[in-house]
């Protein structure tokens, strides 16, 4: 049984053995049980109030007790932006599910860099990675130094430990991991396999309702924060770090996961994306999508985001004589987008759940031939999309594919025949 606590970005205080977390103050001269103290920061130490994260862990032992590590061999197409090893695309590009692989591999073992943009290292711009994995973590743990990490199963239920408690996640659920914290990833139900979006950038937060007013897209309650558990184990445990886009490991002589209460505003939470409240039109015209955004990491330029993740559920279609599906369209932004599950309503086929596309910045896109000639045709009825859940990752500069995604054999080469053979328009002679 998990327990959570609700809320986004909340002030939790939780404790696994009673009497572990002091009061009153963070760093006593005695901490009880001598538990050891550490802080874990998000943010700057002097960011405003009201962005400020940050949440204190009292211990087994201090995380700074490990020896030095040293160059990781596996996950070698795990990378952080900028990527300078295949030149920058304009083209829509779309890939097919990523394949399992034939070994046993764990979720980190199983992680590959699609794409990202702006620089890791000075905190801009977001990682692209999907993962396919059939074997557990197993007495291995992993933590990004270069972003949070947004984690969306498509297929198969996660059990993620981490230093602050437990998540279980499914498809349909995601899971915020902040930058540094620790994880271990078991697979509940066979092979797992789902997207992850690194976050460089400023921390995801609820984007600002405006007219909405104050309910409405995804309620703060509905986010759940693990409640503290630890392990005494005294074996060893191999820690896997993502530096600067490199990866790094090594190994103490004791599980990471020791802590044995914490509490503060800094901490991993999921989210059931079946219980976004989808805003629409009950009149006419098809909204920006941005209407759909769960969360978004802002730029130092309001209203441009460094990534906002936006889903597409299931909801009612009822917009009166309008073209109901997304338009066409050039976007100053670019959009990654998967599809966790059914059919997305812009594409008639190939774009599988499990699968991704990428379109760039001022590139065309929109409806393929099949849905535009489906949607002209419709019955304007009130009619309910069901079975469908796609996201799209949208980000301010341009999404540079990795070489591994510019040569997978996933590639579908013949996407731009999507948008081949629309009949001219037909002006009056
Ligand atoms: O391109 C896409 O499929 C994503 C998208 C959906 C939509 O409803 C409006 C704009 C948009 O970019
Ligand atoms: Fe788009």
């Amino acid at each position: 049984m998990t327990h959570y606590q609700p809320g986004f970005a909340n002030h939790h205080a939780t404790e696994a053995v009673p009497g572990a977390l002091p009061i009153g103050r963070n760093s006593p001269q005695h901490t009880p049980f001598g538990l050891y103290a550490e802080q874990l920061s998000g943010t700057a130490f002097t960011a405003p109030r009201a962005e400020n994260r940050r949440s204190w862990l009292y211990r087994l032992r201090p995380t700074a007790n490990h020896p030095a590590f040293t160059p990781y061999e596996g996950a070698p197409n795990l990378k952080s932006a900028p990527f300078a090893d295949a030149p920058p695309s304009p083209n829509r590009l779309r890939w097919d599910p990523l394949p399992f692989p034939t070994e046993p591999t764990d979720f980190v073992d199983g992680l590959v860099t699609y794409g990202g943009n702006g620089d890791v290292g000075t905190g801009t711009g977001v990682g692209i990675h999907l993962y396919a994995a059939t074997a557990d973590m197993v007495d291995r743990a992993f933590f990004s130094a270069d972003g949070e990490l947004l984690i969306v199963p498509q297929q198969g239920s996660l059990l993620i430990d981490t230093e602050l408690g437990r998540l279980e996640v499914a498809p349909l659920q995601i899971a915020l991991i902040p930058r540094g914290i620790r994880f271990r990833v078991e697979l509940l139900d066979g092979p797992a396999r789902g997207y992850v979006c690194e976050n460089y950038g400023a921390l995801f937060r609820l984007p600002d309702l405006g007219p909405i007013g104050a309910n409405g897209l995804a309620n703060p309650r509905d986010f759940e924060t693990p409640v503290a558990r630890y392990e005494d184990d005294d074996r060893p445990h191999r820690i896997v770090q993502k530096y600067q886009g490199s990866l790094w490991t090594t190994t103490l002589d004791h599980s990471p996961f020791d802590v044995v209460a914490w509490h503060g505003n800094l901490a991993p939470c999921r989210y059931d994306l079946t219980r976004f409240n989808t805003i629409n039109t009950v009149s006419f015209d098809h909204p920006d999508p941005s209407i759909f955004t769960v969360l978004t990491s802002p730029s130092d330029t309001p209203g441009t985001a460094n990534c906002d993740i936006v889903i597409f559920p299931p909801r009612w279609m009822v917009a009166e004589g309008t073209f109901r599906p997304p338009w066409f369209h050039r976007n100053v932004m670019s959009e990654f987008m998967g599809l966790i599950t059914g059919a997305y309503d812009a594409k008639e086929g190939g774009f599988a759940p499990g699968g991704a596309s990428l379109h760039n910045q001022m590139n065309g896109h929109g409806p393929d031939q099949a849905s535009y000639e489906k949607a002209v045709a419709a019955d304007l009825k009130p009619v309910k999309i069901t079975d469908t859940m796609a996201f799209m990752v949208e980000t301010r500069f341009p999404v540079r594919p990795t070489r591994w995604a510019s040569e997978t054999p996933t590639m579908q080469l013949d996407y731009d025949d999507v948008w081949r053979g629309f009949a001219k328009a037909r002006l009056p002679q």
